[in-house]
């Protein structure tokens, strides 16, 4: 497989590059896309792996490096799997409170039995921007869906997604485990694989 010392990683989202670095360690380096454009591009798809890939390109195209992207969300089963690849604009753009808020405002009075929840990761891995043959990789976490928010760390929906195995939001989790059981860690442990790194 590729030798791969650099790597650009195609989001603007701080929490997933700090999250991805950490269970990368140092044996690849991820740059942020946005030491080169601060321009998100458009997600036009309708499934994370066309995002994911969409991202990877556009990212691979402005810097000139091999790119990596993660394309994720929530998908909540009383509500059909929404806000599932439109989890970052539930709320119409307003930010990771908005969303959070809006959700617990949809699952009001729903019970606790069909509050279930995934979070789900794609990570799609380009070597140019034009290659023909992604490395995707998939990762889901199952939990469910708390009445209220609580914990400080992590970002996005954590405070919001009760952790079966552990009795607490995702947000109560440290980082490093929260990096070890995510959606995110099942994605990035497959690609560790498919890139001979462990
Ligand atoms: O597209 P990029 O630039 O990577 O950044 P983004 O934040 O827009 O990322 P997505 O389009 O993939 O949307 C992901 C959404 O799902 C949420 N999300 C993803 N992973 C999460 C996690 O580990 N914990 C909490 N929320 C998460 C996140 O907060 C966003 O609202
Ligand atoms: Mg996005």
């Amino acid at each position: 497989m590729m030798n791969i010392k650099q790597l650009v990683l195609a989001s603007h989202n701080a929490g997933k590059l700090k999250e991805l670095q950490a269970m990368l360690g140092d044996s690849v380096q991820l740059r942020s896309i946005g030491e080169w454009s601060k321009v998100e591009p458009e997600e036009t798809g309708l499934s994370f792996v066309e995002n994911a890939i969409l991202k990877a390109r556009n990212a691979a195209r402005i810097s000139g490096l091999p790119a990596l992207a993660d394309d994720s969300g929530l998908a909540v089963d009383f509500l059909g799997g929404a806000p599932g690849i439109y989890s970052a604009r539930y709320a119409d753009g307003q930010g990771d409170a908005a969303n959070n808020a809006k959700l617990l405002d949809a699952l009001k009075d729903v019970p606790q039995a069909e509050r279930g929840a995934q979070f789900v990761c794609v990570l799609a891995l380009v070597r140019h921007a034009d290659d023909p043959l992604p490395i995707l990789c998939e990762g889901l976490w199952h939990g469910r869906i708390l009445t209220a928010a609580s914990g400080e760390h992590g970002f996005g929906y954590d405070p919001l997604f009760w952790v079966p195995e552990r009795d607490v939001s995702s947000a109560e989790l440290s980082p490093t485990d929260k990096n070890q059981i995510s959606h995110r860690a099942r994605a990035m442990d497959l690609l560790r694989q498919r890139l001979g790194l462990k």
